[in-house]
């Protein structure tokens, strides 16, 4: 069954909450807020709503205001927002729409109408997640695809550059695993390749930016990483992964890293001496790190 989207309502009225909670309860789960700040709060609170029916007209921070604030934070901006108003003069309701609002409904307003906007809007914010976990996520292990990696790197390298911080990259390649899938079947290979993503993302920290690169291959970005300590973190992965023995498989990595340099244009070249050092880990005997 489809878990129910989260609906957060704002208004000062405790008449107005009342109704419009009744008109959606059914369907959805509601939260409430009476203020603005209160709005604020609650919608970078676990689990964020998935819709917000915003008054206009409150004391102390106006609706208009708490809309913009919502779509200037990263962490808010693509929570829709409908307008639940006594305000129905064209510019008000256009003013809505350029600050950003998806919907706009006027005071009294008829349940119906409300039940089918808020469903409208629901339905494309489901299949917008949908959409964004499908095009930033691996769809087998849960992990950042190679697409959301690269442009992610792309920025992180801009930021190291800038701030003249350390990046590392860490390309990261099971070894021998043409045989798990030889020897135990593809099923099982898939189980192996969860497993040791698992570990991988256990192993780091939040910081770090883990991808499935492809195949039986991880990006690993390590930000803000001094070089005894990310060589360190990678010893880490490696024995991680050498103990965790999967399906009572026998598995080992092999590791290629590389630093970012002051001549880096940009993250491609960083990549290939990352990849580079792998080969030479993989040629060296494998289950070892090598350091461009
Ligand atoms: N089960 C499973 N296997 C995959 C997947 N993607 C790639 N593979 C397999 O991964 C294997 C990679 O084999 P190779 O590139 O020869 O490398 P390897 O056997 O790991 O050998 P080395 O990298 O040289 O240590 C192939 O058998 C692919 O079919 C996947 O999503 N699931």
């Amino acid at each position: 069954m489809l878990k129910k989207q989260l609906v957060l309502i704002v208004d000062d009225s405790p008449t107005t909450l009342n109704i419009l909670t009744s008109c959606i309860e059914k369907s959805h789960k509601v939260k409430v807020a009476t203020s603005g700040v209160e709005c604020l709060e609650m919608s970078e609170q676990l689990p964020q709503p998935d819709l917000i029916l915003l008054d206009v007209t409150m004391p102390n921070m106006d609706g208009y205001e708490v809309c913009e604030l919502l779509k200037s934070n990263p962490l808010t901006a693509s929570i829709p927002i409908i307008f639940v108003t006594g305000l129905e003069a064209e510019e008000d309701e256009e003013r809505g729409f350029l600050i950003g609002a998806v919907d706009y409904i006027t005071k009294p307003f008829s349940q119906v109408i409300v039940r089918a906007r808020v469903n409208t809007h629901l339905t494309i914010k489901l299949q917008q997640d949908k959409l964004n976990k499908m095009a930033f996520y691996d769809q087998l292990t849960g992990l950042y695809n190679r697409h959301h990696l690269m442009d992610t790197a792309v920025q992180k390298v801009t930021t190291a550059k800038n701030n003249a911080s350390s990046l590392w990259v860490l390309m990261i390649d099971i070894d021998h695993f043409k045989m798990v899938n030889d020897n135990y079947g593809h099923a099982i290979g898939d189980q192996v390749l969860q497993k040791v993503a698992n570990t991988l993302q256990l192993e780091s920290s939040t910081m770090d930016l883990i991808a499935r690169s492809g195949g039986e291959e991880f990006i690993i970005l390590f930000d803000s990483c001094e070089g005894e300590e990310a060589v360190n973190k990678s010893v880490g992965l490696l024995d991680a992964i050498e103990s965790l023995n999967p399906n009572d498989i026998n598995i080992t990595i092999s590791i290629g890293m590389a630093k970012l340099e002051a001549t880096d244009k940009g993250f491609d070249g960083l990549l290939k001496r990352a990849d580079d050092a792998l080969y030479e880990a993989k040629k060296n005997g494998r289950n070892r790190i090598e350091i461009a």
